[in-house]
């Protein structure tokens, strides 16, 4: 509701990938002047018009890291209100898992240098401090993003 303040922003919705290997995951410290700044997230990025989850993953896997990925599949979905950052923000986050298309192709570059410090592969039973807010109530909820082995 306004009340003569600044019109609230308005909610967009962000796509995050699980791009596993092995137990671990991809992760690189996030620099942002909204959301997350120096907390360890997940590659991904705004949900971009006429895009599915699928396409949008895919895209901001390429263009952050340049590793193509292949099979990705939708986990989850949650409600991120960031209301303490210095720009307030809104996202419903859908987080998607996918498998790398090469196996070659398993050395990330930080190809968004301004936006993460770089990537690297951290197991999922020891993940860095501190992690972007949405993917830390993931954690903490015990919410885990490896196939099931059966
Ligand atoms: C904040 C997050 C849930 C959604 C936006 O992610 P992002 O800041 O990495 O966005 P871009 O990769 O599209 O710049
Ligand atoms: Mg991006
Ligand atoms: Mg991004
Ligand atoms: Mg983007």
């Amino acid at each position: 509701m306004e009340n003569g303040s600044a019109a609230a922003p308005v909610p967009r919705v962000g796509v995050a990938v699980f791009l596993l290997k092995g137990k671990s995951v991809l992760l690189g410290r996030r620099r942002s002047p909204g959301a997350g700044n120096s907390t360890f997230a997940l590659p991904g990025g705004h949900l971009e018009f006429g895009e599915s989850f699928e396409e949008c993953a895919a895209r901001e896997v390429e263009e952050e890291t340049g590793l193509e990925v292949d099979r990705t599949e939708f986990l989850t979905v949650t409600n991120n209100v960031f209301k303490e950052e210095p720009m307030p923000s809104h996202y419903v986050t859908i987080f998607m898992r996918a498998i790398l298309a090469d196996d070659d192709e398993r050395v990330p570059q930080n190809l968004e240098p301004n936006k993460c410090d770089g990537w690297d592969w951290y197991n999922w039973d020891n993940l860095p401090t501190p992690l972007f807010w949405p993917l830390e109530k993931m954690v903490i909820s015990g919410f885990n993003p490896l196939p099931s082995l059966s």
